[in-house]
């Protein structure tokens, strides 16, 4: 029986392969008209060929439901418009079979998805999957310096985080490819936001659903004045060789000195007075919605937040300029009776000058701002994330090893109210650091290989750990005297002994690991 023959046998009189209806093969595929008929009127099931070109989609529909050999399919020619198979063998296997050309754009605006989609839901809603990204993939963050920083991908930087702006999922629904610039002139902070995208997704074809708005949710965090022109962004660069920063130059420091990658940096303390530095500081705020978890603008009206800024002071067309790095802001607290006690409330090195030591060398310009004035107590800080928390303990230890009562002997002996007023009177470290740092350098002086030395330490600072488990029983028995046993069970998740010791050697094997940490940057630094 020949081929021809067999197709008429199998599939009934007047079937013609790939040739269901004119409309689909007459002409080349044009990416429109062969797309946009309605050819399923009798909603018969459908099977939807589709895929890279070349990648043998034709040759499965000939081979499997044509009984062409797998040979024969080495002379298949490319399929350059929608092929239809209508598969009638029997009254109720019925269906269709749409061959698709290989290099269909299925985002293209042309393209009829209801049209060939409609009733395909899982296809809707893997191509909607293809409309949500990533915040913080699409965020391009940049400080710009020259003209071509624009164009050169190593100045950019990621976000940390964005769910402050766009929800806990930290992702953008309805843009393909998208990509969000948020750019700033290094030194006076110029805005420019942008977006681009491949697809946005189109509403008629997905019941209503419209893309976020990008441009809104940003820019309702961003000062006015920001840029949506690329071009007038890049103009404003001219301003910049005429950017001071503000305030009180507290200190210099420098990095690689005296090789030809030598960077210096400066750092500054100011109020909100200064002239120019209110919007200034509106601008450099934003920084914080991608960096500080739960960010909050500050009310800068209130007279006692003091800021603290790092520049970078670099070569440029014979002069210098000047570049932000980061900076803190410090509120002025009052300590009974007659006290203040400074709380370190946001602290940000941006990420292109993380790791260069700027962060140990502002928190040290802070303290170093407040040691001489004698109506300071000590200095907090709200809040402090990990991050900080390392940067703090590795500072204050460092300090505190320069302090008498810190010494090898001393440390020895155990935490005493010597440590405490030292550190307080000469660092204006808080009561509950100096413990920490005591421990921490405790640690650093204790030989781990001498048993009875380091079983010593633990139990020193286990004891420490302990006193929130002696609260515990003490609040335990005195509601043991006011409930019976069976409100003092609903009351209270009492924990034994055994998971006593186990969480306090949880809890001691972190702080250890952080000591760690700590004591190996000591080391790297001397
Ligand atoms: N080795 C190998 N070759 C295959 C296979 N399937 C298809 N081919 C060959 O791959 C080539 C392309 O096959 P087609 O079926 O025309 O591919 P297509 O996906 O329909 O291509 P377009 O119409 O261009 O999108 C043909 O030469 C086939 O013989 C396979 O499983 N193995």
């Amino acid at each position: 029986m020949s081929y021809e023959q067999e197709e008429e046998d199998h599939y009934g009189p007047g079937y013609e392969v790939g040739s269901y209806t004119k409309d689909y093969n007459d002409g080349p595929y044009d990416g429109e008209s062969d797309l946009n008929v309605n050819s399923n009127p009798e909603g018969k099931p459908r099977i939807l060929l589709m895929g890279l070109r070349r990648s043998g989609k034709s040759s499965i529909q000939k081979v499997v439901f044509h009984k062409m050999s797998p040979n024969e399919t080495l002379f298949l020619e490319s399929t350059n418009k929608i092929v239809k198979d209508e598969i009638s063998n029997s009254s109720f296997v019925q269906f269709q079979i749409w061959d698709f050309p290989g290099q269909v754009d299925f985002f293209d605006s042309n393209f009829d998805c209801e049209m060939i989609f409609g009733g395909c839901g899982s296809y809707k809603k893997n191509l909607l999957q293809t409309f949500i990204t990533d915040s913080n993939e699409a965020l391009d963050l940049k400080l710009v310096r020259e003209p071509f920083d624009v164009e050169n991908d190593e100045t950019t930087f990621k976000p940390e985080m964005s769910h402050q702006i766009f929800g806990e999922n930290e992702s953008i629904f309805g843009y393909q490819n998208l990509k969000i610039s948020l750019y700033y002139t290094a030194g006076k902070l110029n805005t420019y936001l942008g977006i681009t995208y491949k697809a946005e997704v189109d509403p008629k074809q997905f019941d209503g659903a419209i893309a976020d708005d990008v441009m809104g949710a940003i820019s309702a965090k961003l000062p006015p004045g920001y840029m949506t022109n690329l071009d007038d962004f890049v103009a404003t660069l001219n301003k910049e060789q005429t950017f001071k920063p503000f305030g009180e130059l507290l200190s210099t420091y420098s990095i690689n000195k005296g090789s030809a990658t030598e960077r210096h940096f400066q750092l500054y303390s100011c109020t909100i007075e200064e002239i120019g530095f209110r919007s200034y500081h509106e601008r450099l705020q934003t920084f914080l919605l991608w960096y500080v978890d739960a960010a909050s603008f500050i009310d800068v009206d209130d007279d006692r937040w003091r800021f603290y800024l790092i520049f970078e002071k670099y070569p440029c067309d014979g002069g210098h300029r000047y570049a932000i790095c980061g900076y803190a802001t410090v509120y002025l607290y009052f300590a009974y009776p007659n006290k203040t006690r400074p709380r370190i409330s946001q602290f940000l090195v941006l990420p292109p000058f993380q790791r260069l030591g700027l962060g140990a060398e502002l928190l040290n310009v802070i303290y170093r701002s407040f040691l001489k004035d004698s109506n300071i107590l000590d200095i907090t800080v709200e809040d402090p994330s990990e991050e900080f928390t390392r940067l703090r303990d590795f500072v204050d230890s460092q300090n505190c090893k320069k302090l008498p009562s810190f010494s090898k002997e001393k440390l020895h002996q155990g935490f005493n109210a010597e440590m405490v007023d030292e550190a307080q009177r000469d660092l204006k470290i808080n009561k509950k650091q100096a413990r920490r740092v005591y421990e921490i350098l405790r640690f650093q002086a204790t030989n781990l290989a001498d048993f009875e030395e380091y079983r010593a330490y633990r139990l020193d600072v286990k004891r420490r750990l302990n006193i929130p488990y002696q609260k515990e029983a003490s609040d335990y028995k005195k509601l043991q005297k006011a409930l019976n046993p069976e409100e003092l069970r609903s009351t209270l998740s009492t924990s034994t002994k055994e998971q006593r010791i186990e969480n306090l050697d949880k809890q001691y094997q972190m702080l250890e690991n952080e000591y760690r940490h700590t004591l190996e940057r000591l080391a790297a630094a001397q």
